[in-house]
């Protein structure tokens, strides 16, 4: 079709007679379904029928896809385009690029000390290959002084009776051999004396350079090319570049339905969106992926991706970027294997004080990059099974909050095994183990972080709008020691135990709750690890509200979106992929970086860790800021109150199933079930002092014994006697549990 250059107002092209549309451009046509339901018709498709009526009377026409480049949306696409760090991580920092440059010169001293070392053996290696190297220099001189690369050619002319040719090359090798030999003769004649003369004219020293230096090249000359002089002293990395074949191939035997039937239509709808380059220490591809194949499909094979690819399954990392499309994916696959890949040092390690309002250096992704968040304004969940880091884990969110002089810590290690115990130096609340007396020091200190949580709401809300515009806790607020605004930490492993607790579960569940919901805002962290990940070990309210995610290998999709939240196995989150024995510390870190990470936590072990603790002692120290347990001053349990506490649960546990029962038979069941608490009780003599101690112990709770009906075990009669009614106690526990809350 040929094309006027003329352009009406709808930017389409005319030639007088027909409309045209450029090619890239389709169009809505009024007047027809098309203009009702927006199914696009492309412009050179017309109804034939139609054709005349349109070239006579020019059709209006409503462009669907306007003219003009993309420049109008220039501007949106900078504002959106992510802006790569002008500086690379380990230059960010001076500590860091102190502990890069140090790493580096520690490569290479390495390299320098290990070929030192071994110099002697390389020198032994290069004088027994020596002979050799003669032996094949004399051969390469004869072959070259008899020209013996033109003999091959030369029989060739013989075999084929080409004789011009052969005399032809045969004339030409004598004169290159005559040549040769002679230039050879002269080399012997010089060379030969010089050798004899040189020791005498030369210093010895220059002798010894040039018969170490002849040695060496001899040497090297006799050496066999799979048998280098020089041992490596670094293994290089086994794998081969990534290449856009291989991504290929490898996503098409993944079995994807839409993947295959994309590229069986089309080899090349892979689409690369840029080239595949290096990346840190490994390969990044970023792929549109075709025809409604979504990354989450790719991340949930990837097992067979890395088996396809032909590298070990901790090397290789694919994400998605839903910001940009769910079909974007990013596939970053290492130089080795993350769990064999030597971490960084931790920029942490040495102590010094930090700013727990600033982001800090909790572990490395797949790639060895620093992983930093701000641990200010969350909640944390960190899960897993037995042994795959979980306590690590907390214990160095607890150390990185230990280095922030203003934090006051409350560690509860309910596991018991004195994993938290580096921190106790630093603790304002410290206790290990999952004892009643445990559970009772952990409770009151609950109790009171809850006081705590509603008066720094108060106080923040009367704060001026100059000092706090937005409600927001800063670091300057943190630092005024007099608004008591400093962050608070909590942190608890095996925290099922908590809410599993018979009595005091609901309570603790109700003020964690609340810690977990509204602390944040108010500068109080609460950290909760479990090793089982269910709607009973961690109530799903807290679950729910939870801001950072940690999870570790667990077993399944239930506690995988138990930590991690709702769907997010579905949508290809799935720290089921980690393995046992090689995974150790590493889990899928969600809610406090930009996209659901996989991150190595550091390793920090005890004690390098009361070796930090130490620094962070003595820079609370010099705050000031020793306080509660670290300061010798803990809360005290009352005792009467944690007796009386359990006595009343007690109770209804041993009452069985009657309604009412006396008191010396109620008194023999305590003694028999708590023999440490009750059993004194028990060697009390006779049923009426038995009885009396029982009315006492339930005086403070207002419940009064009176007579009962019922049948002396030994003799078998009824009588009335001293007791209890059931009711009674369990309308005072609910009554005392209520008080309990409202304080
Ligand atoms: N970041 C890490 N890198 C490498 N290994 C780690 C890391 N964290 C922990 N480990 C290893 O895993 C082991 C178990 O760690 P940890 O005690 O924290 O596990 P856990 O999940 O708390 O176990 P449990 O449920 O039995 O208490 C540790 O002894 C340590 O060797």
């Amino acid at each position: 079709m040929t094309v006027d250059q003329t352009t009406n107002p709808t930017g389409t092209e005319t030639t007088g007679e027909e409309t045209t549309v450029p090619s890239n451009v389709r169009e809505l046509r009024p007047g027809t379904a098309v203009e009702v339901a927006p199914v696009v018709v492309d412009a050179e498709i017309v109804d034939e029928d139609q054709g005349d009526a349109e070239a006579t009377e020019p059709a209006e026409v409503t462009l669907v896809d306007q003219p003009g480049g993309d420049s109008i949306d220039w501007v949106r696409r900078l504002q959106q385009a992510k802006r790569e760090p002008i500086l690379p991580e380990y230059l960010r920092s001076m500590s860091e690029a102190k502990a890069t440059a140090k790493w580096v010169a520690g490569y290479y001293a390495h390299t320098a000390g290990y070929h030192v070392v071994r110099s002697p053996l390389y020198g032994l290696r290069l004088a027994v290959r020596a002979p050799r190297g003669v032996l094949l220099l004399a051969a390469a001189t004869g072959r070259w002084v008899s020209d013996a690369e033109g003999r091959q050619v030369r029989a060739a002319s013989v075999r084929s009776d080409d004789a011009a040719t052969y005399l032809r090359l045969s004339a030409q090798r004598d004169a290159r051999v005559r040549f040769r030999a002679v230039v050879l003769g002269i080399g012997l004649l010089v060379g030969v004396p010089a050798l004899m003369l040189l020791p005498d004219a030369v210093p010895s020293w220059v002798m010894w350079a040039c018969s170490a230096l002849a040695l060496a090249v001899l040497g090297k000359l006799g050496t066999p090319a799979d048998k280098p002089v020089v041992s490596p002293a670094v293994v290089a990395s086994r794998y081969a570049k990534l290449t856009s074949d291989a991504v290929t191939q490898a996503l098409a035997s993944l079995g994807i339905a839409s993947i295959n039937q994309a590229l069986k239509a089309d080899p090349r709808s892979i689409g690369f969106v840029s080239p595949i380059h290096k990346d840190g220490p490994g390969w990044r591809a970023e792929i549109d992926l075709p025809g409604g194949a979504t990354a989450e499909d790719i991340i949930k094979n990837r097992s067979k991706l890395a088996s396809a690819l032909g590298r070990p399954l901790g090397s290789v990392w694919p994400e998605g970027r839903a910001d940009i499309s769910p079909a974007r994916l990013v596939l970053w696959v290492g130089d080795e294997d993350m769990s064999q890949a030597k971490q960084p040092a931790w920029p942490l390690r040495k102590g010094d004080a930090i700013d727990l309002f600033d982001p800090q250096p909790f572990g490395t992704d797949v790639r060895g990059n620093w992983v930093r968040f701000t641990l200010m304004f969350v909640s944390g969940v960190i899960g897993a099974v037995p042994r795959m880091g979980k306590t690590f884990a907390l214990r160095l969110l607890l150390l990185i909050a230990a280095l922030d002089p203003r934090a006051e810590l409350h560690v509860f290690d309910l596991k018991g095994t004195g994993d938290l115990s580096p921190l106790e130096p630093v603790s304002h609340r410290y206790r290990a183990g999952d004892e009643e007396d445990d559970i009772l020091y952990a409770l009151t200190a609950l109790r009171e972080l809850q006081k705590e949580l509603r008066r720094r709401a108060k106080v923040i809300r009367e704060l001026p709008r100059d000092l706090c515009p937005d409600s927001q806790l800063t670091t300057e607020l943190a630092s005024k020691k007099s608004l008591g605004l400093h962050p608070i930490v909590i942190g608890a492993d095996e925290v099922q135990i908590w809410f599993e607790h018979k009595d005091h579960g609901a309570e603790i569940e109700e003020i964690v709750t609340d810690l977990v919901k509204r602390g944040p805002a108010t500068g109080i962290v609460t950290l909760l690890a479990t090793q089982r990940p269910d709607s009973k070990s961690i109530p799903t309210q807290i679950s729910d509200n939870a801001i950072l995610r940690y999870c570790l290998k667990v077993a399944g999709q239930v506690p995988n979106d138990m930590v991690l939240g709702t769907s997010s196995y579905q949508n290809g989150e799935r720290a089921t992929q980690f393995n046992f024995k090689r995974d150790k510390g590493v889990g899928l870190l969600k809610g406090v970086v930009d996209e659901t990470t996989t991150v190595k936590g550091v390793k920090f072990n005890g004690p390098d860790s009361e070796a930090l603790v130490a620094r962070a002692r003595a820079h609370r120290l010099a705050a000031g800021r020793i306080t509660g347990y670290a300061a010798g001053l803990d809360v005290t349990v009352d005792e009467t109150e944690s007796a009386a506490n359990t006595l009343l649960a007690d109770l209804l546990n041993v009452f069985g199933d009657k309604d009412k029962r006396w008191s010396e038979s109620l008194v023999d069941a305590l003694a028999e079930f708590r023999p440490d608490q009750y059993g004194p009780w028990g060697e009390l003599d006779g049923g009426t002092a038995k009885a009396t101690q029982l009315a006492a112990a339930l005086k403070p709770f207002g419940i009064g014994t009176g007579q009962v009906w019922g049948t002396d075990r030994e003799t078998g009669k009824g009588a009335n006697r001293k007791g209890v009614e059931r009711a009674h106690i369990a309308a005072a526990l609910t009554e005392r549990d209520k008080k309990a809350k409202r304080a």
